[in-house]
């Protein structure tokens, strides 16, 4: 568990501001807009950035007071990775686990296996996709098998294929262990996420379950098929979702109530949620 007390970050014009709050075991998904605040609350969560003010504490230790420890059971993989580019695949992870003092050929081969990365282990990191070098920066970050496992965007540049592989990997992991994940695209995280981390302009807005943030929001989301006409004539801010189908529109958007016959209601998803939320937000001004 991590538990938040009266921490304060300011970074520029930009302040971060957490009276309390407490993370659990699981897959946690902090979720906000563009300059939120989500890699300055990562950064200070993994000790990189030191607050102003306030305390961070790990299983009821402060971050501050134990921090060599504290350090030793956390993985981070940022949202900009730098690896050593002319380092071979291979030879960068036994290198990370030796600097991390954790080598261990089996347990690297196992989670090199895993993460079907054989194939380039005698490859140059800086010849390899986007999608292959992240890979291996979270393959790199769990060498040490950490209790607390950050990754910020960690789909960017994967295909497909790759982040729905690491999205069932990290479900797993997370049982029994803290997994906090920041991301901008929330529909696929919909059936791995425990629980909602929502920061707005440097405050924590939300930190629950993603039901009961789903739920406030129930009866709000819609979805119908109608002319082209009538399209014309919904406004902007309430369209979730367009998708052209022959010569009508198919639409999902908000709605306190039902917008026409042809509209169905639907259960929000985590991306129609924070949409909502946003909207509500913005309404109060
Ligand atoms: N060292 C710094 N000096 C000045 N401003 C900063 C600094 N670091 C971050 N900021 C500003 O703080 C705000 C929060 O940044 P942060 O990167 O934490 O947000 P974010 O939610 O991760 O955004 P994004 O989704 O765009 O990555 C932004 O407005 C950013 O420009």
């Amino acid at each position: 568990m991590i538990r938040i007390e009266g921490l304060e970050r300011q970074a520029g014009t930009y302040r971060l501001e957490i009276e309390r709050a407490v993370i659990s075991s699981g897959l946690n998904l902090i979720v906000g807009a563009n300059g939120a605040g989500k890699t300055t609350l990562i950064e200070l969560l993994t000790t990189l950035q030191t607050p102003d003010a306030g305390d961070i504490l790990y299983s009821g230790r402060k971050a501050a007071d134990h921090l060599p420890l504290i350090r030793s059971q956390i993985g981070y993989v940022p949202a900009d990775i730098e690896l050593y580019g002319d380092m071979k695949a291979g030879k960068l992870l036994k290198y990370m686990a030796e600097l991390k003092g954790v080598y261990q050929p089996e347990a690297i081969d196992k989670l090199i296996g895993d993460f079907r990365l054989e194939p380039f282990r005698k490859s140059k990191v800086k010849h390899l996709s986007q999608g292959v070098q992240r890979r291996i920066a979270v393959v790199q970050a769990l060498l040490a098998s950490p209790s607390f496992l950050f990754l910020d965007e960690p789909l960017n540049g994967m295909d497909a294929e790759e982040r729905k592989f690491l999205i069932t990997y990290l479900t797993q992991y997370a049982k029994g262990r803290m997994v906090i994940v920041a991301a901008h695209e929330l529909n696929e995280w919909e059936e791995a996420t425990d629980n909602v981390i929502w920061i707005h302009r440097g405050r924590l807005r939300y930190n629950g379950s993603p039901q009961q943030w789903k739920l406030s929001v129930a009866s709000s989301v819609w979805e119908g098929e109608v002319d082209l006409s009538d399209f014309e004539r919904i406004p902007q801010e309430r369209l979730i979702h367009f998708q052209m189908t022959d010569e009508r529109m198919k639409v999902r958007l908000m709605a306190k109530k039902q917008p026409g016959p042809e509209f169905l209601e639907k259960e929000p998803t985590l991306e129609d949620a924070f949409f909502l939320h946003m909207d509500a937000l913005a309404r109060r001004g």
